[in-house]
């Protein structure tokens, strides 16, 4: 039985063997059905910060919603602050496990802010209409994702719409920090400056954080850890560009020189039409 974590030493993220099937219309995976994720197993510290990688339909945003709570799994399977996530809805309600993903609505409500985002509303009121938040990492937020307060929602562009989201998911103090491709529809600038904010949130506060994506320009520096989600077989690489040649992603050919010390776990993940 593993318990509660020291955040000190322990892990905060531990994926132990992971295994999961999407449930057919009974609630049980159908008969003869092959798991999308099998043997998937990760341990992740305060202060790492995990880019999760992999094709279309790899799994990522499965397994970031297995770490959210949205799916059930073995208590044991997967554990965020020495909690089971989907038994244990404090970590969520608390801010401790944040999850910030597609859907407006629905990732914001989920990260406990349960807030129309297309209604005829202000940037102003949606950020300070949040309780417990420290004015001085709202102001910071603010001036890093370059909102302006009197953006009415309504009228906003998709980037601006995404700047506000992602600001009012980042205002209380998380733990661990699941980003479920979230920085598209940003400029290059604004990605940048979120990127660096969020860097220095695992070195400073010692956050953890799971950040799945396809865009890896300005990633060079930024993970302790890169995770390779793929279809089939058991893959395994020790460099980006392993994981460049295994997956044959075109947008990797760009950055061939991308690679860290520190590296890339093993998992089979296999695709539903297998
Ligand atoms: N609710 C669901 N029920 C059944 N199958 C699903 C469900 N959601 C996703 N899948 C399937 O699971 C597989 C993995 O999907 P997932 O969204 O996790 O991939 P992904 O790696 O995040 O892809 P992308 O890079 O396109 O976002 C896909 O084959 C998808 O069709």
């Amino acid at each position: 039985m593993v318990g509660v974590a020291n955040e000190q030493n322990d892990p905060m993220v531990v994926i132990n063997k992971l295994k999961f099937t999407y449930p057919g219309i009974d609630g049980h995976p159908p008969p003869g059905s092959v798991p999308l994720i099998e043997d998937f197993s990760l341990s992740l510290k305060s202060g790492e910060r995990c880019l999760l990688v992999g094709a279309n339909g790899a799994g990522k945003t499965t397994i970031l919603k297995i770490l959210g709570g949205k799916h059930m799994v073995e208590p044991d399977m997967v554990r965020v602050l020495g909690r089971s996530v989907f038994h244990d809805t404090s970590l969520t309600s608390s801010g401790d496990l944040a999850y910030l993903g597609g859907e407006w609505r629905r990732e914001v409500a989920f990260a406990g802010f349960d807030v129309a985002i297309q209604m005829d509303i202000s940037a102003e009121k949606m950020l300070f209409g949040v309780a417990g938040v420290d004015p001085q990492r709202r102001a910071e937020l603010i001036k890093v994702l370059d909102v302006d307060l009197s953006w009415r929602m309504h009228k906003v562009s998709d980037g601006q719409r995404r700047r506000v989201q992602i600001c009012m998911g980042l205002l209380k103090e998380f733990k661990v920090l699941l980003l479920d491709e979230i920085t598209v529809d940003l400029d290059v600038l604004a990605r940048a400056d979120l990127l660096t904010f969020l860097k220095k949130e695992c070195e400073v506060r010692g956050a953890t954080i799971i950040y799945a994506t396809h865009i890896f320009d300005g990633l060079e520096n930024w993970p302790s850890h890169i995770v390779y989600v793929a279809n089939g077989k058991l893959q395994l690489a020790s460099t980006m560009e392993d994981v460049r040649k295994m997956s044959n992603l075109s947008l990797m050919v760009s950055y061939p020189s991308f690679c860290i010390d520190n590296l890339i776990y093993t998992c089979t993940v296999h695709s539903c039409t297998n």
